[in-house]
């Protein structure tokens, strides 16, 4: 089993993470995960943050010389403003003076050290004032924020590896929506075509479809607004029958779609057409299967289509894996939205401060992150294995001796 944790605050010193489970000999370097990072910074729309903020990625565990060692993986990303909030989110109660943080006028209550009293919508701040007893809403947003998302895409990256040098699957995201423009339909990036999404402004592979992206983010940035949208993580070269049908929390499906609503601001996911398929009649709506031959009298399968997004009854079916997910638009609207201060109980407009305008095209990139921690988690149930030699192996045995083999995909 692989489990994940992430820990730390936005304007903290550094975020943590801990990947336990995988198995030894995945290749893995800093530069690699840093290139990863870099991903997630990207996006026309992002906020200022993004242009400065560095990600120093450290490895502080489970990995030696270019390789994981089957312990825990644990990595550190320093936050590069926190010197100018080492006062304010300090984790000791005083300085190395013994002065105390909480002394009245030790830290003047102006700017970013002044408490937040006038809760966002959209934002976890109120409620997590009332669920803590906070009367600041400084540490809701500090762990709410999607800065911690910055951990997941690291420990993804390593489980996005770990695909590649056992059962050759290779994850890519793209932009399927901003506000009200999308990309043609059945606009699917082919294998081989991270780079080529990356390159775009949006992350989007429909390029006149960008464009149309890019302008509606110029509109709303100018008109003080936000946007949202949808991503779709499409996964090349799965084996069939990982997952499984037997049990609700065995099931692929459902484990795509817990990690995809975790993010922070996804309101809903869609495996392959999702909700279009309901919309269809059932002759429209399935992946019909053909006989392949192979040439030497066998014969392989294949679907004519892929409507279910590579997963039927639970478990990976051989194709293409598509999965949605659909962000709201940003919660801290410049053209500020209406809400209270909670220590006078007067009206008020709620802070606004720097923030994305969009951030889709980085959500993608976390996507693939969970859609990669959860494929890593399913190959190591299905395969089993302590070292990527033997996963190799495992997952060799299985192809050769299938019911039915799969044929190769173009
Ligand atoms: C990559 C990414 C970047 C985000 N950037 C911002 C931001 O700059 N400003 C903001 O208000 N919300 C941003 N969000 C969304 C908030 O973190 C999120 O809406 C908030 O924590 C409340 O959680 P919920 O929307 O899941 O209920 C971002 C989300 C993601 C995935
Ligand atoms: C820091 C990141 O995103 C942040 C996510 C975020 C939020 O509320 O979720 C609010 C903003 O934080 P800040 O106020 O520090 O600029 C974003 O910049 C990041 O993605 O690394």
């Amino acid at each position: 089993m692989l489990r994940w944790l992430t820990s730390g605050e936005s304007h903290g010193p550094a975020l943590a993470g801990i990947l336990e489970g995988l198995p030894a000999g995945v290749e893995i370097d800093s530069a690699q995960i840093r290139r990863a990072l870099a991903r997630r910074r990207l996006g026309h729309g992002r906020g200022a943050r993004m242009n400065f903020e560095q990600d120093e990625l450290e490895v502080i565990g489970g990995v030696r010389h270019g390789l994981t060692q089957g312990g825990p993986i644990a990595l550190r990303i320093g936050n590069t403003e926190w010197p100018r909030w080492s006062e304010v989110m300090a984790a000791d109660p005083a300085d190395a003076d013994g002065r105390r943080y909480d002394e009245p006028g030790r830290i003047p209550a102006r700017g970013r050290s002044a408490p937040l009293t006038r809760p966002r919508p959209g934002h976890a701040d109120l409620t997590g004032m009332q669920k803590y007893g906070f009367t600041d809403a400084r540490p809701v947003l500090e762990r709410a924020s999607a800065r911690e998302t910055a951990t997941r895409v690291a420990l993804g990256e390593v489980a996005r590896a770990f695909l590649a040098q056992t059962v050759g699957a290779e994850v890519v995201s793209h932009v399927v929506s901003i506000g009200t423009q999308a990309v043609a339909e059945g606009t699917v990036p082919a294998r081989g075509s991270l780079a080529a999404v990356d390159a775009d402004p949006v992350r989007c592979a429909d390029p006149e479809a960008s464009a149309r992206m890019v302008a509606e983010i110029d509109r709303a940035h100018t008109e003080g607004d936000t946007l949202g949208g949808v991503v779709e993580v499409v996964v090349h070269d799965l084996p069939p029958g990982l997952g499984s049908y037997v049990h609700w929390d065995r099931k692929l499906d459902a484990r795509l779609a817990a990690v995809l609503m975790g993010i922070q601001a996804i309101k809903g996911v869609e495996v392959g057409d999702g909700f279009e398929t309901a919309r269809r009649r059932g002759s429209a709506a399935h992946d019909e299967i053909e006989r392949v031959e192979d040439g030497t009298g066998g014969f392989t399968v294949r679907r004519r289509t892929d409507r279910a997004g590579g997963i039927e009854g639970g478990m990976t079916n051989g194709e293409v894996l598509r999965v949605r997910a659909a962000m709201k638009p940003i919660s801290t609207v410049p053209r500020a939205l209406d809400t209270i201060d909670t220590a006078s109980g007067d009206a008020a407009q709620a802070i606004a401060q720097r923030s994305d305008v969009c951030a889709v095209p980085a959500a993608g990139v976390v996507a693939e992150a969970m859609v990669a921690l959860v494929l890593a988690d399913a190959v190591v149930e299905k395969f089993g294995g302590d070292n990527v030699e033997q996963v190799r192996a495992n997952v060799r045995n299985y192809l050769d001796n299938l019911a039915v083999k799969v044929a190769e995909t173009a």
